[in-house]
């Protein structure tokens, strides 16, 4: 629905190119929240910009619903923009105008008349739950009812896609899962395309269906969020998520022996939560060692990591792998 073909953007900065982004080809579905991670100066803003065409590409195309927008002129990119809401990291309200008025001023920009202004703000403040503080200031709300607003005033003029500039990161924890939770919402209400960026794996693992990684300007790794937490490919992707707290490599400081097999065994939903290992190591009469152990949830769905270290002759071990074929464990072998 939103596509970026052969990006590269550049910078001229003190006589001398800046390379921001480069070959970046990128295809962000109708209805699904896209997360965007990588390290600081990775290239993750200049690419949500390029999104709305705050930034135009040095080469390449944006394209929004088979249309090539990168190419329009600024007062066609403007009606376009309409439809694509932002929400900021500090929020952007304007200090001197009331909640209503800050929904308000999209829609008075896109010219709607002071009556079906007020009715649509109040509309979407319902939605995200501050109806009742339309005639208050920004600076008598938190942090996090701030957000609010910054999200109000994205939805007002009905967009079909909505960037996320980092919305969390000004938040303390608590405050953080509940935008999490009011953009997974609004998600699945109105069917709204999300794309977020962010430094955080545990803000995408809460509430993206897929994720691209980037790494100084180039996209390293993408798929679908319980692909990548559970078969992280890219160095950068592993390192991100060790960072986390979900360290996928803890496992090789800890093999004691090179005897046996180590196997990286990966669980999804009902499998995540059974005491699969335990009964196969008795029902074969192996020898298990677990070396790392993570279990979580990616959206509603339980997920599981275990490395484990299998001692036993080789057609044990044969048999070993072939009960775990068929109870769909997903298997690979590990090499010290
Ligand atoms: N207007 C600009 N002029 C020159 N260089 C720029 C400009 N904007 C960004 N850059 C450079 O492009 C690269 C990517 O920057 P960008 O802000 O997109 O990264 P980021 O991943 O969003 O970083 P952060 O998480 O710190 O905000 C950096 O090397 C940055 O210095």
């Amino acid at each position: 629905m939103i596509q970026l073909e052969n990006i590269r953007k550049s910078y001229l900065s003190a006589g001398r190119e800046v390379v921001a982004l480069s070959d970046i080809n990128l295809r962000i579905e109708q209805g699904e929240v896209f997360g965007i991670i990588g390290r600081s100066g990775a290239g993750k803003s200049t690419l949500i910009r390029l999104l709305n065409l705050l930034e135009r590409p040095t080469t390449g195309r944006v394209i929004l619903n088979d249309q090539c927008i990168s190419e329009l002129a600024e007062p066609q990119l403007r009606v376009i923009r309409q439809k694509i809401g932002m929400v900021f990291q500090h929020f952007n309200l304007l200090q001197s105008r009331s909640v209503l008025d800050n929904v308000c001023f999209p829609l008075k920009l896109a010219g709607m008349s002071r009556q079906a202004q007020k009715n649509r703000a109040l509309e979407v403040l319902e939605l995200v739950g501050l109806a009742d503080h339309a005639a208050k200031y920004p600076r008598q709300l938190s942090g996090g009812q701030q957000q609010r607003v910054g999200i109000a005033r994205a939805l007002a003029n009905r967009p079909d896609l909505l960037l996320c500039d980092e919305a969390t990161s000004a938040l303390d924890p608590e405050t953080t899962q509940s935008i999490l939770k009011l953009l997974r919402e609004i998600n699945q209400r109105l069917g709204l395309t999300i794309v977020l960026i962010t430094h955080s794996m545990d803000v995408i693992r809460q509430i993206c269906h897929r994720v691209a990684v980037i790494e100084r300007g180039v996209l390293v790794e993408s798929g679908d969020v319980l692909e990548v937490f559970l078969h992280p490919k890219d160095a950068t992707t592993q390192s991100l998520l060790a960072q986390s707290g979900n360290d996928t490599e803890g496992w090789r400081d800890m093999v004691r022996t090179t005897q046996g097999r180590i196997m990286r065994l990966s669980f999804k939903g009902k499998t995540a939560t059974q005491p699969l290992i335990s009964r196969l190591s008795r029902e074969l009469n192996l020898d298990v060692s677990i070396l790392q152990g993570s279990v979580g949830q990616i959206n509603a769905t339980p997920y599981g990591q275990l490395v484990i270290q299998a001692e036993g002759a080789p057609e044990e071990l044969a048999r070993l792998e072939s009960a775990m074929n068929d109870l769909g464990i997903q298997h690979e072998e590990l090499h010290p």
